[in-house]
């Protein structure tokens, strides 16, 4: 994607949909091997996170906080607000983050964490190669609406929007 983005698609998610979402990366993420903790990329990790620490029973959360986009979702610099405290390489720790979409994002935490493993809920085609696991993919022309991103308004009849 542009750094400034036109996305003229867009894909709300409901909390229902988000949270069943979330448990089918949380059915990925147990087959096969235990996990030290979670990694929280926050702020829009942080919900996947909470339904995926809750699933597999993870009582370790942190977060590294990084801003990339502002309220107009233009994509600006990538600022590490917080790192974690003790990051080692990240053998043997998840990484959650709600999307990925260029993958920016994803490839700095990796190059703090090199062998955590990455999953997100959602995933845009430029970005999908900087995850490990993903559920959901939408096109690189959509803009996805988050449950907190939105709140319920009054919508026109189509009758009355064809009238204009
Ligand atoms: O693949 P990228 O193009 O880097 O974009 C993905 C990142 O963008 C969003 O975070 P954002 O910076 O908007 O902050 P937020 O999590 O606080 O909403 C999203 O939560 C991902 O972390
Ligand atoms: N909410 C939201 N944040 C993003 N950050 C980068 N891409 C997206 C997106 O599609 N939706
Ligand atoms: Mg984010």
């Amino acid at each position: 994607m542009a750094d400034s983005n036109p996305s003229p698609k867009t894909f709300p998610v409901s909390w229902e949909e988000l949270h069943r979402n979330a448990k089918a990366l949380a059915w990925r993420l147990i087959e096969g091997r235990s996990w030290h903790g979670i990694i929280a990329i926050a702020r829009g990790g942080l919900v996947p996170a909470a339904i995926i620490a809750r699933e597999l029973d993870l009582r370790v959360v942190d977060t590294i906080c990084i801003k990339s986009y502002s309220d107009d979702h233009a994509r600006g610099e990538i600022r590490i607000l917080k790192n974690i405290v003790n990051p080692g390489d990240g053998d043997g720790w998840l990484i959650i983050d709600d999307l990925v979409d260029t993958g920016y994002t994803a490839k700095a935490v990796r190059e703090l964490l090199p062998k955590a493993h990455f999953a997100t809920v959602y995933a845009k085609p430029a970005g999908k190669p900087m995850v490990d696991t993903y559920i959901t993919e939408v096109s690189q022309d959509t803009w996805i609406y988050f449950p907190w991103d939105v709140e319920p308004q009054f919508a026109q009849p189509l009758a009355a929007q064809r009238r204009g």
